[in-house]
């Protein structure tokens, strides 16, 4: 560039910065942005947008549990033990689980006297940085297209959202172009069958059911030879979520299990684990109850717009080694989303 011309580009970039130097801040600014595709600017107009939404869902987590981080610890200009003790009683509270809690205190003792702490701003970007780490535990992403049909079999007791997970799951796949059926696995309960109808009807697909009180293997073999002879992608099994006693449904499922594999050898592909965010701790004891009966391969968290205990994702996380496929943040069948732990923590924390 002419030495005139750097000078009025740099004047022009002072007017609109503010900043003394452009040349400092150019090649970062080419890093970050290196040749936009159209796909790219395609995405950068929806992300916004699918962004904000899931910022509003979280609003109830943010401003309990964010809020009270922020008032701690925002222009603190020194860290010290009192400061994370009283982090500590904050973790505890927002439902993070006590062993997460644990480990996250002793990351930030260790950071604080390697003075990696300076200050409250620091203490709050190291803190989403370790909760970030935590929420990572990579796993693939469910391979739909690794069986034909790809079983899923959906378990987690009653009123959790399961019928409705399965029924956003169903107009999510058939809008990717893939043939899907629902089967009715719950029997013990009439109205979960028609539930089940109606968003079967929602989204176009079949629904596989028997009457109430039927074997629920039966209608997981009828949907299994349904989803064979008529091709389908993606065959999704609902399963009852409470039966007489505990110990009976566990043994439902397990033989539900057994029939889906016989039938068809590698079924169920994915076993969903679904639990509602809003019981807290609650939903940590309903983990670890079907991670022992069933091989559980990946979880649905709902409800996470209505409740402060978004917490939770992390102890999920960070405790069970199974990997949160999908969040739950409104009614709307858009509203289940893919995990995302990078937009995740973005969401609480900005
Ligand atoms: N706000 C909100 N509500 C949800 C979400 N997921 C499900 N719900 C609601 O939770 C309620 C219970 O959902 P269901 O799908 O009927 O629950 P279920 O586990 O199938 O219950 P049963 O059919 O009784 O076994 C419904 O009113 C759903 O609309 C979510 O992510 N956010």
């Amino acid at each position: 560039m002419a030495e005139e011309g750097k000078g009025f580009f740099k004047g022009l970039w002072k007017k609109i910065t503010g900043d003394e130097n452009p040349e400092e801040v150019t090649p970062a600014l080419e890093e970050a942005a290196p040749a936009l595709s159209d796909s790219d600017e395609a995405t950068r107009e929806r992300k916004p947008g699918l962004f904000e939404r899931l910022r509003q869902g979280l609003s109830k987590t943010r401003d309990s549990f964010v809020g009270k981080i922020d008032r701690l610890v925002l222009g603190k200009k020194e860290i010290d033990a009192d400061t994370l003790e009283e982090l500590e009683e904050i973790l505890i509270t927002a439902d993070i689980g006590v062993q997460t809690t644990v480990e996250l205190i002793r990351t930030l003792e260790e950071r604080l006297s390697r003075n990696e702490l300076k200050d409250g701003a620091a203490l709050r970007e190291t803190l989403k940085e370790e909760i970030f780490k935590r929420l990572n535990n990579a796993a693939p992403p469910m391979a739909v297209d690794s069986a034909s049909p790809f079983v899923i079999m959906v378990i987690g007791v009653n009123g959790v959202g399961k019928t409705t997970t399965i029924g956003k799951l169903a107009a999510r796949f058939s809008r990717e172009g893939k043939k899907v059926i629902l089967a009715a696995g719950d029997t013990f309960r009439a109205a979960a069958a028609e539930q089940l109808e109606i968003w079967g009807e929602r989204v176009g697909c079949d629904v596989v059911r028997h009457k109430e009180g039927a074997d629920p293997s039966a209608v997981v073999y009828d949907g299994i030879k349904a989803a064979v002879a008529r091709k389908a992608d993606i065959l999704i099994v609902d399963t009852a979520g409470r039966l007489h006693t505990k110990v009976n449904l566990m043994e439902e499922l397990k033989k539900v299990y057994r029939i889906m594999g016989r039938e068809l050898p590698g079924a169920p592909h994915e076993t969903l684990l679904v639990l509602d965010a809003a019981t807290g701790q609650n939903a940590i004891s309903q983990a670890k109850l079907f991670k022992e009966a069933a091989h559980v391969t990946g979880i649905a968290l709902t409800k996470l717009d209505g409740t402060a205990k978004g917490g939770i994702v992390a102890a999920i996380c960070n405790e069970f080694r199974i990997p949160i496929r999908y969040i739950g943040v409104g009614e709307g069948v858009d509203d289940l989303r893919d995990f995302d732990p990078a937009e995740f923590v973005e969401a609480l924390f900005q």
